[in-house]
């Protein structure tokens, strides 16, 4: 059996869930874990200087309990999706899609990746997005370039330093064609197999 472990990573907002949640529908056997199932309480999340919950760094994460699910379903894929209420196909292909905003920055998760793609937008772009969310919390007044975007840029000159294979896509471009772009990319690594 092959197991293909597919990273898709990527600004806050960059449309990860969004593109995770269509490939899952069309790619067989296939299932999505998310970084932001992982959150730990906002009890134990520190605030800096001014008052912002610090939030976009794994250590605002249980990257522990997130290997865990990664390493129950490299053990037995099939038993992974069953137990999740997923139907499982015939075929000896079984794919995991796992997508957040510091996939790659956890060097434990990042080693596993069969592939690396991370989406990303311009700040305005990001910034418009994000007002329309609701996070819970919810953002506080100035969170975004007080906290969220400084972060990124951290976060993502550790990654850049960290990893090299990554395919950066456009979070721009329409659902369609980035869904289309990606899919191709994967088929062939399935007809590889
Ligand atoms: N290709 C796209 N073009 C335009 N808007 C998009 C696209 N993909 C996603 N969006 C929209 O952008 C917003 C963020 O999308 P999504 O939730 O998929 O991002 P995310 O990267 O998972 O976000 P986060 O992890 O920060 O919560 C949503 O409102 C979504 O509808
Ligand atoms: N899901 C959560 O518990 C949570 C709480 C507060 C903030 N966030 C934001 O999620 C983004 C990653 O998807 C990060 O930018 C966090 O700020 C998530």
């Amino acid at each position: 059996m092959k197991r293909l472990i597919i990273g898709i990573g990527g600004m806050t907002n960059g449309g990860k869930s969004t593109l995770s949640r269509s490939l899952q529908g069309i790619v067989p056997n296939s299932c999505i874990l998310s970084q932001d199932s992982f959150f730990k309480d906002d009890s134990v999340v520190p605030v800096d200087s001014h008052g912002f919950k610090q939030y976009d760094t794994l250590d605002a994460l249980h990257m522990d309990r997130m290997m865990s699910e990664v390493r129950s379903w490299v053990q037995d894929p099939q038993r992974f999706m069953l137990s999740h209420g997923l139907s499982v196909q015939d075929s000896s292909v079984f794919a995991l899609i796992v997508e957040g905003f510091l996939i790659f920055n956890y060097g434990p998760l990042n080693e596993l990746f069969d592939k690396r793609y991370f989406l990303q937008i311009p700040y305005e772009t990001c910034k418009l997005r994000r007002g329309s969310r609701v996070y819970m919390p919810p953002d506080p007044m100035g969170y975004f370039d007080g906290h969220v975007w400084p972060m990124y840029l951290k976060n993502r000159k550790e990654m850049e330093n960290m990893v090299q294979d990554l395919v950066f896509l456009d979070g721009t471009q329409k659902r369609e064609d980035l869904l289309a772009a990606v899919y191709k990319d994967i088929q062939q690594m399935f007809t590889a197999v």
